[in-house]
């Protein structure tokens, strides 16, 4: 696939999960512009410190909403989001929004390991 820009995202749960999936896949991810929210990415960063990744506001704070800024203006084809079914969040609305948005514009969504697995497959 040709150079993308995509967003990674996990909730505290998934964070675990979510950064060994991105350490795995960390060769297929290098050739592209990555963005993260603020804990998600901070945690990439240590862990891969060789992929270009911006971080962004945390989640709770209006991370999800800068992505989906991101997604409005053209700047987003992927998005990787260990969504936690299991734990109530405060910003539980943006959260609602930012997939939201995935849809309305067609936007290629994982929001489990299984399905991250077949989507960066495609990279
Ligand atoms: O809460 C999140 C997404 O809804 C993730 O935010 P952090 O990466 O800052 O934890």
């Amino acid at each position: 696939m040709d150079a993308v820009q995509a967003a990674l995202i996990s909730h505290d749960r998934l964070k675990p999960q979510f950064v060994e999936w991105v350490i795995r896949h960390r060769h297929i991810l290098q050739p592209h512009t990555l963005f993260a929210t603020g804990t998600t990415g901070g945690l990439i960063k240590d862990a891969c410190p060789e992929l270009n990744l911006t971080p962004l506001k945390s989640g709770p704070l209006g991370g999800d909403q800068q992505i989906g800024a991101l997604i409005c203006e053209g700047n987003i084809q992927a998005l990787f989001f260990f969504i936690d079914p299991l734990t109530p969040m405060p910003h539980d609305v943006d959260v609602k929004a930012l997939i939201r948005l995935t849809a309305l514009y067609n936007i290629p969504t994982a929001l489990n390991e299984a399905t991250a697995d077949r989507l960066i497959a495609g990279f």
